[in-house]
Parts: C-alpha cells; structure tokens; sequence
C-alpha cells in the first residue's frame, strides 16, 4: 500500500488557480519532491494531504486514512513543516518545543536536542525576536523530533542559509536510510537533486510530470549545439523549422524531440563546421517543464 495516495483531487479557486486533477502516489521509504513555481497549488496540495482542506473532488489518502476525515488521527503522528510558519511569538523556542513535547506525549528530549544543535538553533529567545531563518529551524526541530515515520515538508530550506541548507540535506539522507516516507515541496534544484527518488512538477495546478530523477535526465529532449561557418547561415537556419534556444553569432543551441533525423536533414543544407551534444542539468530539464525557454 502507497503512504501517500492523491487521487483526482481537484480545488478550484477560480480563474484558473487552485489544483486540477491531481494524481500520485508517494511509497514506502520514498523521498517525493514536489516542484513547482510560484502559485502553481504545492502548498494547496499539501493543505489537503494535511486535512485542512476538504477537496472539491477526487481524494487524499495517508496510510489508507482520509486526510480529511481522520485528520486528527493523521497529524498526531506525522511531521509537518507548514510554508508559512507562524508559531506562537510570545514563547521562547524552548517553551514551544516543550510545549510540543508535552502535547505528542513525548518522554524524552534527546533527539529534540540533538536537533537544536544541529541547526545551532538559539532557543532562548521568544518567537517574536527571531530571525526567519531561526524560525525556520525552529519549525524543523518540530516537524523531526518526534521521530515521524511520514513528513511533509512546505518549502522546509526557503529562509536557511547555505550551510544550514546542508544540514537540512544530511539529515533528509539519514531519514532515509532509516525509512521515512517524506514528501517536501521545493523550488531549490540541488536539494531535490541530492534527497529525492522521484519528483512531481506542477504547473498552474497541474502535474505536468511524475518520474524518478533517471527518468528525466534520460529525457526525451536533447540541446545541441551548432556552429556553422558564418553569421549568415546561422540567421538563415534560425528560421527553419527548428526549436532554438539561443543564438549568439555563429552558434546556435537547438532542442531537439525524441529523433535527431528531422534536425540533421536541415543541417545537410548549411555549411555546419560542428555539431556538440550540450548535455543538460537537471535544472534545465526542470525549467523545459516550468515553460520557459523554447515553450
Ligand atoms: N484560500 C485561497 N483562496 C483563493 N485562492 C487561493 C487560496 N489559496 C491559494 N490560492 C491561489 O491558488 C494558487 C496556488 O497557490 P499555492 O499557495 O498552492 O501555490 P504554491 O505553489 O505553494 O506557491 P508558492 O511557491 O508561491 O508558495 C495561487 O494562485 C493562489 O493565489
């Protein structure tokens, strides 16, 4: 059985905003990374798997359980990182982890501790005085420290800084070793890059893809890169049926789908001096899905 199973969920807010349609699954031990620009329904998506949403239609299912229904039941036990952390600003980090502690009927502390070092997190300090970073951290050290066997994580690195980041990175790798099931959503390439096996991209509220990290590097879209032997021919070809990226003097960077035929039977008619495989980064393959460049 899936941990996590979203299935035709549907939330309309109107004007094309909310989310459409959605299905995915998140496994056992798996680490789900959850992509998207700005507005594209992450946080909307993550709202239903945590129940505080009932969906329009189609559902949201942790270990088999309604989100909505058994949301009480669900977030007893799981671990949350909310996107927007608002914590109560009158207690010190340290009441609130206590307070925390108390409330998941906690019986030791050491691996809140061992958090708060980690993240070198100053708890003494009341909510209300910290910096977005700390708070942060502070959000961390409670989404972790009951040893959740399911996290879900809204942009849980957006306000850590780059050493912090790291951190976050090492102990997505170790709960992973242990088993944990996490689902994050996050706009920073390298982190997902290094913790999850497999991502989802939405796009105005749409998954545009689910597939594992191999999956899109051995994407269907290669760039190459053309030289030609002047200027002129590299106006000319330009306007061929062709996807071009960019264009600078002689060279040209060209997206190419699937068959690599199509392209060369138009080369054959230009003075090509070379023809180079530009390879990609993942966070090319990711920006393709976004829509920008040759879309
Ligand atoms: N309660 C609401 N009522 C109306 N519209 C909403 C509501 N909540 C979210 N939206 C809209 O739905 C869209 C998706 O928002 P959401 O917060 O899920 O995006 P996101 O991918 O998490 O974005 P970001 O990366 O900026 O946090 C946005 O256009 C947002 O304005």
């Amino acid at each position: 059985m899936s941990i996590i199973d979203v299935n035709g969920l549907t939330c309309d807010y109107g004007r094309g905003r909310g989310v459409f349609d959605l299905h995915f699954t998140v496994e056992p031990g798996e680490v789900f990374g959850f992509l998207g620009p700005n507005a594209s329904g992450k946080t909307t998506t993550i709202r239903h798997l945590m129940g505080f949403v009932k969906p329009a239609s189609g559902t949201c299912q942790i270990e088999g359980r309604d989100c909505f229904e058994s949301a009480a039941v669900i977030q007893e036990t799981l671990g949350y990182l909310p996107g927007d952390i608002s914590l109560f600003s009158d207690m010190s980090g340290k009441a609130f982890l206590s307070f925390m502690a108390k409330y998941r009927g906690m019986k030791t502390l050491g691996r809140t501790k061992e958090l708060i070092d980690r993240f070198e997190l100053d708890v003494r300090q009341p909510i209300r005085r910290m910096s977005k970073g700390a708070k942060q951290k502070l959000a961390l050290v409670c989404a972790f420290m009951h040893d959740p066997s399911i996290l879900i994580l809204d942009e849980p690195t957006a306000s850590l800084d780059l050493l912090m980041q790291h951190a976050f990175i090492d102990l997505i790798l170790e709960e992973k070793k242990k088993g944990k099931t996490i689902l994050m959503s996050s706009h920073r390439f390298s982190e997902v890059e290094k913790t999850c096996d497999r991502i989802g991209i939405l796009k105005n509220g749409r998954l545009e893809t689910v597939s594992s990290l191999d999956e899109l590097r051995r994407t269907e879209r290669r760039v190459y890169i053309v030289t030609l032997e002047n200027e002129e021919a590299a106006h000319a070809l330009q306007h061929e049926n062709i996807s071009v990226i960019e264009a600078e003097g002689r060279m040209l960077k060209i997206a190419v789908y699937r068959d690599l035929r199509s392209l060369l039977s138009i080369l054959v008619n230009y003075p090509v001096m070379t023809l180079d495989n530009a390879g990609q980064s993942l966070e090319e393959i990711f920006l393709h899905y976004y829509g920008g460049e040759d879309e």
